[in-house]
């Protein structure tokens, strides 16, 4: 299986740029996006010394801003492994049958999800808001698609960086929205 790498520097939405010998230009079209409950790599394996990711009261692990953070900035990408639809849906079957809670799945289109669940980076944490102080959009890089998280409105130190897990395609069960917006939409939905 391939992993997207991250390589990316701050720069800012709809500004086609270079970095290094990769180019990075943000598709216009909306994404999809998938998630599963899957067993979640544990934390301390992400973890490089530096900051453990925040324990929410009531969406697990999360992430938060070690920095200001300028709208429109590029924060992180959704890395991961890429997998194809049928291995998507073998462990989305596991996941079902071991009852779990937190998905880690991106659908970024037809065989190229992007699971986060077993190998990935800091974006894993990142929760859903309705209220969200990021974007997660779709870029063509060297024509390859990637996944980057974009700063939606500026961010300070110590805040919470979410952004709204709401697109096209979702799966896996209902869930109860703990966002704490005052437009929570009360809970997030998956087909
Ligand atoms: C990509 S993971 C985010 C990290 C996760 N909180 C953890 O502990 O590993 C997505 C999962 O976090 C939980 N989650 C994220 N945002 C939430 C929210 N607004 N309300 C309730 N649960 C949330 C859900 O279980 C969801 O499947």
């Amino acid at each position: 299986m391939d992993t997207v790498i991250l390589s990316l520097k701050s720069y800012r939405k709809n500004i086609p740029i270079t970095v290094g010998n990769e180019a990075f230009r943000r598709l216009p079209l909306p994404h999809t996006f998938q998630e599963f409950n899957i067993d979640p790599i544990k934390k301390e394996e992400l973890d490089n010394g530096t900051e453990p990711p925040p324990y929410t009261q009531y969406c697990g692990w999360g992430s938060r801003a070690l920095e200001a953070i300028e709208k429109d900035d590029f924060v992180i990408e959704f890395v991961g492994e890429v997998i194809d639809d049928e291995t998507c849906e073998e462990r989305l079957e596991d996941m079902r049958r071991r009852g779990d809670k937190n998905f880690y799945m991106c659908k970024v289109k037809k065989d190229f999800v992007i699971d986060a669940t077993f190998k990935g980076n800091d974006c894993r944490f990142f929760n859903h808001s309705c209220e969200p102080n990021c974007q997660l959009q779709k870029w063509q890089v060297n024509g390859k698609t990637r996944l980057g998280v974009f700063a939606s409105k500026a961010i300070e130190v110590g805040e919470p960086l979410t952004y709204d897990y709401r697109f096209e395609q979702h799966y896996g069960p209902e869930i109860e929205c703990f966002c704490g917006a005052q437009n929570c939409q009360g809970n997030m939905s998956y087909v």
